[in-house]
Formats: C-alpha cells, sequence, structure tokens
C-alpha cells in the first residue's frame, strides 16, 4: 500500500471490500430516463443506485469550495474531472459494500476512458444498461424536467450542450462494451412502465 492509502479509500487501487460487488452500468443521454428506470430497480430488487450526477449535486449544496468548481463545469454541461468523481462513486461503494446486493452505476461512465479507469479502480461490470431514446424525445423530457427540477444546467443552451457531448463522447461507450456481450439496449420512448420490463427482463436474465 502506498502512501496516502491507510484511510482504506485508496484510489489507485481496487478496493477489496468492492471486489465480488455486482456492477451494473446505467448509460443513456441527458433525460433519456436513467433515473426513474434505476428508482424502478432499487424498488423491485433492492440493489443500491449511485448517481454520479446525484453525487455531485450533493458536493455542490455542501457549499464546499471543490463543490464551487464543480457548480461552474456542470452549469456548462461538460465533464468534471474525472478522479474527481472516481474517487466519489468509490467512496461511496465502499461505505454501502456490506449491504449492498449489486450497484446501479446511473450515469456513469461518461467516456471510454472513465470506463476504463472504474474497472482498474473498482471492478468490472457484468451488464451495461443501454436506455435509449430519442434526441427529440430526450429534449422535450428535459425541458419539462427544467419546469420543476430547479436544476441550473436544465436549461436550452446547457441541455444542447449535454446532448452534444453525450453523442460525441458517452456513445463509444456503449460500443466498447458491446464488444465483451454485456449490453442490453432498451428502447425508453414508451411509458415507465413498458420501458421497466424491458429493464427487468434484462436484469433477470443476470440471476
Ligand atoms: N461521470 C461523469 N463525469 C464527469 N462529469 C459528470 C459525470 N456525471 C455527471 N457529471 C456532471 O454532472 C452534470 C449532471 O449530470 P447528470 O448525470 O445528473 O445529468 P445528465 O447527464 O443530464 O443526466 P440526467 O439528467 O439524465 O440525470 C453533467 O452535465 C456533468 O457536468
Ligand atoms: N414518457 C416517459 N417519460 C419519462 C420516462 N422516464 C423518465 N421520464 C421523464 C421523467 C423526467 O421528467 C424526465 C427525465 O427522466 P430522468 O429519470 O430524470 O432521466 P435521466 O436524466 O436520469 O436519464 O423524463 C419514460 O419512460 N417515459
Ligand atoms: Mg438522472
Amino acid at each position: 500500500m502506498g502512501a496516502g492509502c491507510s484511510s482504506g479509500v485508496c484510489p489507485s487501487r481496487k478496493s477489496d471490500k468492492l471486489k465480488n460487488s455486482k456492477i451494473i452500468f446505467v448509460v443513456g443521454g441527458p433525460g433519456s430516463g436513467k433515473g426513474t428506470q434505476c428508482e424502478k430497480i432499487v424498488e423491485r430488487y433492492g440493489f443500491t443506485h449511485l448517481s454520479s450526477g446525484d453525487l455531485l449535486r450533493a458536493e455542490v449544496s455542501s457549499g464546499s469550495e471543490r463543490g464551487k468548481q464543480l457548480a461552474a463545469i456542470m452549469e456548462k454541461g461538460e465533464l468534471v474531472p474525472l478522479d474527481t468523481i472516481l474517487n466519489m462513486i468509490k467512496e461511496a461503494m465502499i461505505a454501502k459494500a456490506s449491504t449492498s446486493k449489486g450497484f446501479l452505476i446511473d450515469g456513469y461512465p461518461r467516456e471510454v476512458r472513465q470506463g476504463e479507469e472504474f474497472e482498474k479502480k473498482i471492478g468490472a461490470p457484468c451488464l451495461l444498461l443501454y436506455i435509449d431514446a430519442k434526441a427529440e424525445t430526450m429534449l422535450m423530457r428535459l425541458i419539462k424536467r427544467g419546469e420543476t427540477s430547479g436544476r441550473s444546467d436544465d436549461t436550452a443552451q446547457t441541455i444542447k450542450n449535454r446532448l452534444e457531448l453525450y453523442y460525441k463522447a458517452t456513445e463509444p461507450v456503449i460500443a466498447y462494451y458491446q464488444g465483451r456481450g454485456i449490453v442490453r439496449k432498451i428502447n425508453a420512448e414508451g411509458s415507465v412502465d413498458e420501458v421497466f420490463s424491458q429493464v427487468a427482463n434484462a436484469i433477470e436474465s443476470l440471476q
């Protein structure tokens, strides 16, 4: 163990506590319905839901100096530094490792490198749920969500940036994992329950 690793939360090595954890990546564009489906998975299957965006928003709400820097990036719809978000996810996973039946990682990886680093420092996913909706659908859902979400990034210009970044950086993540045969594509155009029936089939195919 190198210097700085004595706390047990060492970002540079795999954690023994997490080595047997079941890991599901939930990938899709902004507004595709990742958060909505994750809530339903938790209700039925009892997994632990970790949303990268929620972890970051909690840090922003804490008012910390780091939170202020993150807020400026998120308001523009850009990606925060890889190490920051990966360490936050790893710490949250370790905190739940002894009681969790498995982890839903929502909003991460956003780019292929994030996936590679996650696997080096945490572990490999057994499933990638690809929540697929058309750009117009995502745009409409986000504009509607923006009426009540209070999220500073649910605004027309930032939504446009987030969608562009999704197609450029995140879609390649799906192709990367397709090569391993762990991707299940979910058609997210229908109602929440229609989408969930596909999601449930994918989860049950694991057990
Ligand atoms: N894995 C990540 N890497 C880098 N930045 C991230 C990551 N996850 C979230 N962020 C930052 O937090 C912001 C909000 O992310 P979040 O996942 O909540 O929103 P989103 O992509 O619009 O998805 P959704 O609205 O579908 O939940 C992103 O625009 C980005 O600035
Ligand atoms: N019609 C329809 N609307 C949906 C579905 N899933 C989510 N929504 C709505 C609820 C939200 O206001 C918005 C974005 O959903 P979200 O769960 O926050 O998405 P995400 O940004 O976490 O991917 O879209 C869905 O499956 N069908
Ligand atoms: Mg979300």
